[in-house]
């Protein structure tokens, strides 16, 4: 694959790595709005920038006709007009909060688990999220998505930032610790004892891999897609 990188940060950097090591190239590396040359012939644009820049990036990608692997966080108020934006250029777009397949296999255990845990109303549930000083959103955009999970099947009006669930809202804590790469837990706690369902990334090396398998499957397709449909779950 001809690759833009669309954010040259921390996953940029990542995704560079390994792409290398499968032989694709890297075409551009951004830090700024893509553009029909500075895009330099990609196939396809992997973007991982800033919550305050990445739908900007995403349609300008869509405007000039690139197929748009997306893993930035915190912007998706606006995922309704990249929708349409995408149907109106005939586009393809992925979107996903996290692009590692034990997240996706996490994200599917979190569903049966909740579904199991709340006929039992002696456990409470919340979520506990733990990422590198350097992350720019709270809750992280996995929390969200474990959370909006969670949320249709226990009833819950929304999700909060605290340590714990109350007044109908889940709660989800976010803590920051030196070099973290992401540590998401879901957490049932009884007076009798404690179940939790962990995932800990050990590095980047997940996501990135993730993100380059759903930018060789979005590839020749057009539509708005997740990672659901990549890994076909
Ligand atoms: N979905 C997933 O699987 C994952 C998602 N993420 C998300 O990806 C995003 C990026 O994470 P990470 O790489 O760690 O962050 P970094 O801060 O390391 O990298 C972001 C990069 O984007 C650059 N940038 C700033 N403005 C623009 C612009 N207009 N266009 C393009 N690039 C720009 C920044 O440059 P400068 O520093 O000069 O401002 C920086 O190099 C976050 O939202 C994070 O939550 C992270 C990991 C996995
Ligand atoms: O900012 C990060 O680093 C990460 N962001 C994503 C998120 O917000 O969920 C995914 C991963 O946890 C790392």
């Amino acid at each position: 694959m001809k690759i833009a990188l669309v954010g040259y940060g921390k996953m940029g950097k990542a995704i560079e790595e390994i792409a290398l090591n499968q032989n694709h190239e890297i075409v551009a590396r951004l830090e700024k709005k893509p553009t029909q040359e500075n895009l330099n012939g990609a196939e396809v644009a992997i973007e991982f920038s800033t919550p305050s820049t990445a739908y900007e990036n995403v349609t300008a990608c869509l405007e000039i006709g690139i197929p748009v692997v997306c893993g930035t966080t915190a912007w998706l108020d606006k995922l309704p007009q990249v929708k349409d934006i995408c149907i109106k250029y005939n586009g393809g777009f992925i979107y996903s909060s996290n692009y590692s397949l034990g997240v996706n296999l996490f994200f599917e255990i979190n569903k049966r688990a909740a579904e199991i845990m709340h006929k039992y109303q002696e456990y409470t549930v919340h979520i506990e999220e733990i990422h590198h000083t350097e992350k720019k959103d709270a809750p992280s955009g996995t929390a969200i998505t474990l959370a909006e999970e969670i949320i249709p099947i226990y009833g819950f009006d929304g999700w909060k930032l605290s340590y714990k669930t109350n007044n109908n809202l889940l709660g989800i804590e976010a803590k920051r610790v030196h070099d973290v790469p992401g540590t998401h837990t879901v957490i049932y706690n009884s007076p009798i004892d404690d179940i939790e369902f962990k995932h800990v990334a050990h590095s980047r090396k997940g996501f990135a891999i993730g993100a380059l398998i759903a930018a060789e499957w979005l590839i020749g397709k057009k539509g708005i897609f997740t990672m659901k449909d990549v890994l076909g779950f």
